[in-house]
């Protein structure tokens, strides 16, 4: 990251020198919405803009500033055997025109077949000077990712040559570094995407794991969409039927009664249809985070060494001494295709025993165990006593229980943590595995060990030691991490995959339920109801825009996509 931003520096820098004034201003210029758009109909490069003749001075605001974008789409910063540099809007064609050796004999670029690989000559504006030969990709309007004129050139991806051919794009009159998510964000301005396959798409870039993966590519190709859109029209047509009856004045109360009786099963069939895609246990949120598996138990239970068994690594620190945990450690891991956070954690112990950190370490174990969707409590078995399914009980729920949630210090755990210490509490819960470890320091020949009164299927014996054990522990873990993540529908991917889609989906539910409890007198009430579903559900889609929440979704992206 350091040294991405360190490179686009350099580059701005050089394409600022190499460019008079008017060109370091459109290429420093930090933010894109308050720009001006350069008409780039011209073919040759000619003066650049100063501010008149070539600039048309009307502020742009949003998707509709027209400059012309470059930047390196194939990973900016890392040296490569090639590079893909992408331009997108009016000035793509101006920039083959004069950049590439036939651009200049014809510039016409009839010899550029659309989408077609041609190899080519890239010359330095203005100069001779051979910058790199690359294989030149050319995507007229409206057909292109961002549905404006894109060019993408596939230069060598050495460093010198990758920053010469920026530098030589943005000495172009209007042409300026992309910022991070811009094309995508040409593209949703564009119709090309709706806000839903912008987020698939943003997730699959951020992608780990094959299930993240295929969640991903499904509402990039727009599952999602599919779903949202068809919800939205219906609602729009109940809502046509609603208003027609408004329109008839004073007969409109019988007419009323009649139109509701009509709309109505629809409206509570839709309600249902959402309230289902809501009751999806939250799984394509917890795919997309990966879920919590959160390790808690006494001290010196050997929570950090199972930690770095998982990972294979030695990411916590194992010492004899109790206590030697106390920040959470979290780690992203892999797990049969699906992706986890595995969160090591301070050892649980009587408070008096425990010093200030340690008290807050605990706090916080605590606090990441009640809402954790996975959890593994870790006994130390060394002794050959597996605990008592009492002693995990207390263990889980703390000496303090629910009182600790009043404290000050527990002001962070909020106001339903009395109800989340009671779920961390239920032994039988298959969301819970026990651990018993260090079977490696008892008798060869010992009787098995487990904790009477829960469930076999739900405790291990394992020693962190010599790996005894591991193999029967993972395949539970992924069992119980594919349950989650695929429900009961058995892969069926899931349509909410952000909190953001959860609350638009909730207010329009509530929305239509409200509806559902107007009787035929109250037409005006009832099309009001259906206004808020269907402005909820285009919320999701990007139908109806909120401009904050355009600025949140794509400053997730990276430069160059
Ligand atoms: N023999 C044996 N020793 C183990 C095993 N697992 C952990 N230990 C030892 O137990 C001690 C405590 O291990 P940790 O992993 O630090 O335990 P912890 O639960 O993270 O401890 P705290 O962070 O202090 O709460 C260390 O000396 C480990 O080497 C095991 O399977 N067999
Ligand atoms: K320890
Ligand atoms: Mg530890």
């Amino acid at each position: 990251m350091v040294r991405l931003t360190a490179f686009c520096w350099t580059v701005q820098r050089l394409a600022g020198w190499s460019g008079g004034a008017a060109h370091r201003a459109v290429v420093a210029a930090p933010r894109w919405p308050a720009r001006r758009i350069f008409v780039t109909a011209a073919p040759s490069v000619g003066p650049p803009a100063s501010g008149s003749g070539a600039g048309v001075s009307e502020p742009l605001s949003g998707p509709e500033a027209r400059d012309t974008i470059f930047a390196v789409s194939s990973g900016a910063g890392v040296r490569a055997g090639v590079a893909v540099i992408r331009i997108s809007g009016a000035g793509a064609r101006i920039a083959l025109q004069t950049m590439i050796a036939r651009g200049r004999l014809d510039p016409s670029l009839a010899w550029l077949a659309p989408r077609m690989a041609t190899l080519a000559k890239l010359l330095a504006p203005g100069s001779d000077e051979r910058l790199d030969s690359a294989l030149v990709l050319w995507f007229p309007a409206p057909r292109s990712f961002t549905g404006e004129d894109v060019a993408e050139l596939h230069v060598h991806g050495g460093r010198a040559v990758v920053a010469a051919v920026l530098a030589a794009l943005g000495a172009l009159p209007g042409h300026r570094l992309a910022e991070r998510g811009e094309f995508t964000r040409r593209a949703f301005g564009n119709g090309r995407m709706d806000l839903t396959e912008v987020e698939g798409l943003s997730d699959l870039l951020a992608a780990n794991t094959d299930a993240q993966r295929r969640q991903a590519l499904a509402q990039m190709g727009g599952a999602a969409r599919a779903r949202f859109d068809g919800w939205r029209a219906q609602i729009l047509d109940c809502l046509a039927h609603t208003e027609a009856v408004i329109d008839f004045g004073e007969d409109a109360d019988d007419l009323g009664s009649d139109v509701l009786r009509v709309v109505s099963p629809r409206v509570a069939e839709l309600a249902a249809q959402m309230t289902r895609a809501l009751a999806d246990a939250r799984r394509g949120e917890l795919l997309r985070d990966g879920p919590r598996v959160v390790i808690v138990g006494a001290p010196n239970a050997g929570k950090s060494s199972l930690l770095n068994r998982l990972a294979q690594r030695p990411a916590a620190i194992v010492t004899p001494i109790a206590g030697t945990t106390r920040d959470v450690l979290e780690l992203e891991l892999q797990l049969g295709g699906f992706p986890l956070r595995l969160c090591d954690t301070a050892g649980l112990r009587p408070r008096d025993e425990a010093d200030e950190i340690e008290v807050e370490g605990m706090r916080r174990a605590r606090a990441l165990l009640a809402d954790a969707p996975m959890r593994l409590v870790v006994a130390d078995v060394s002794a050959g006593v597996p605990p008592s399914r009492e002693e995990l009980a207390a263990l889980l729920r703390g000496e303090e229980g629910a009182d600790a949630a009043g404290e000050a210090s527990g002001a962070a755990l909020g106001d339903g943590d009395e109800g989340a210490n009671a779920a961390a509490l239920d032994l039988d819960d298959s969301s819970l595995l026990v651990v018993l470890n260090k079977v490696d320091a008892l008798p060869a020949n010992r009787a098995p060990l487990s904790v009477h009164g829960i469930a076999p299927s739900c405790q291990f014996c394992i020693s962190c030691e010599t790996g005894e054990g591991m193999d029967a522990l993972l395949d539970a873990l992924e069992a119980r991490v594919r349950a989650l993540l695929e429900g009961e529908g058995g892969g069926e991917t899931a349509i909410v995959t952000r909190a953001r889609h959860r609350e638009h989906l909730e207010q329009a539910v509530g929305a239509l339920e409200r509806f559902a409890r107007l009787d035929g007198l109250m037409v005006d009430l009832a099309a009001e109801e259906l206004r808020i579903a269907a402005s909820e559900v285009g919320k999701v889609t990007g139908t109806i825009r909120v401009e904050e929440m355009l600025d949140i979704i794509f400053r997730d992206f990276c430069i160059g996509k």
